[in-house]
């Protein structure tokens, strides 16, 4: 994707119109943008899940759709399993990319949300029948810092932005949230909105309806990790039992309460220390057993590559002393943007981890970028 390549938007300070390319990488606007949105005040305000229409300039969407729409086939990195409580699926199928020509600039943005967190995002193609069975989000990332320490990280908060124009209910891919307690078992239902963002605390119970259309529907979608483990997981039968437990509780209904996981409940935190690392416990840390039955990757992929329990995400850090200040002032990072490496250990749903190879390297970012910390997409 070439500069200057894109229909003008907005007004530069040097009065000419911006390119989206520009804007993107015009730190001042970009971080405006997003910080007006407020998204974590109003994720909270609305009871843990928000949809924000109009997230960005129109031109910036624009932009941003046609990113995604050069990533050649052969870049797309499918995932699919097939339900297996067992082995800690869920049903699922569609495609993610984390690195791809344009893509950087783009992640870096939605990492304004939280500007001192440590996130994992990836772009998202879903194709006719791609869906995801109800999950939670719940998992652990495993994130190597700068100075080499790994740390488990859990993930907080979700953010998906769509890029489907005059999207129609009937088309499928629409979001269920299943804990709105005033929409009720069946759950809420948000058909993708072109250039809106759906934000929300994680664990929420959620589905993505399959795609009955021969349209594309593109996304870009992550989270927000904190340091510690936050939730337990729920493997093997615990897992079926705790979504039924959660929904239950959620819709007025007696939840049944038997089992280890019941007695667990949700107050089980262990909070890393910002200083002390616990690599015994990264090192100890069982792999998933997602994806090693019935997952089906892209053809030629070793098997290790399409697991979903210990696929390796890259972001970066500028300074691991913030890991857990996601609020601090977003230029307050100041140093080189460092490679963190992650690899993310299942949760309670299937579909946690991105098939894709880790790595990256340190990019010069333009302007007030410099010094961000900076989400790296191998
Ligand atoms: O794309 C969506 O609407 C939701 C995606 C999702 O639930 C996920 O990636 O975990
Ligand atoms: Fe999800």
């Amino acid at each position: 994707m070439g500069r200057g390549g894109g229909k003008p938007g907005a007004q530069s300070a040097r009065g000419r119109k911006q390119t989206w390319q520009e804007w993107l990488d015009d730190y001042e606007a970009a971080s405006e943008c997003i910080s007006k949105h407020n998204v974590e005040e109003r994720c909270t305000d609305a009871g843990g899940l928000t949809r924000i229409s109009n997230f960005l300039p129109e031109f910036v969407a624009e932009g941003i759709l046609s990113v995604l729409k050069s990533i050649p086939d052969s870049k797309w990195n499918e995932t699919s399993a097939r339900e297996d409580y067992r082995q800690n699926n869920i049903s699922h199928s569609f495609a993610s990319v984390k690195q791809a020509k344009g893509l950087d600039a783009v992640i870096r943005l939605f990492t304004l949300v939280r500007p001192e967190g440590l996130h994992a995002f990836s772009a998202a193609k879903y194709c006719k029948r791609d869906h995801i069975a109800p999950h939670d989000d719940r998992a652990y990332t495993q994130v190597q810092l700068d100075s080499g320490r790994v740390i488990t990280t859990s993930r907080d908060l979700a953010i998906i932005y769509y890029l489907t124009k005059d999207w129609k209910e009937e088309y499928g891919g629409v979001l269920v949230d299943l804990e709105d307690a005033a929409a009720g078992p069946s759950g809420r239902r948000y058909v993708p909105q072109w250039n809106s963002v759906v934000a929300f605390k994680v664990p929420r119970y959620h589905a993505v309806t399959p795609l009955a259309t021969d349209r594309p529907r593109y996304s870009i979608f992550g989270w927000f990790l904190l340091p510690g483990k936050r939730y337990p997981l729920y493997t093997g039968d615990d897992l079926e039992e705790h979504k039924q437990r959660t929904l239950r509780a959620k819709h007025g209904q007696q939840p049944e309460r038997k089992g280890k996981a019941a007695e667990e409940g949700e107050e089980g935190v262990e909070e890393e220390e910002e200083d002390g690392g616990d690599e015994q416990e990264v090192q100890a840390a069982p792999r998933s057993r997602a994806g090693a039955a019935g997952s089906s990757g892209r053809a030629g992929q070793p098997a290790s590559k399409r697991h979903h329990g210990a696929e390796p995400e890259v972001v970066n850090s500028s300074n691991e002393r913030h890991i857990n200040r996601h609020a601090a002032a977003a230029d307050a990072a100041a140093g080189d943007a460092a490679m963190v490496v992650t690899s993310v250990q299942a949760g309670s749903r299937g579909r946690s981890m991105h098939p894709e190879p880790s790595g990256g390297s340190v990019v010069r970012l333009p302007g007030r970028w410099q010094g961000r910390r900076k989400h790296m997409c191998i």
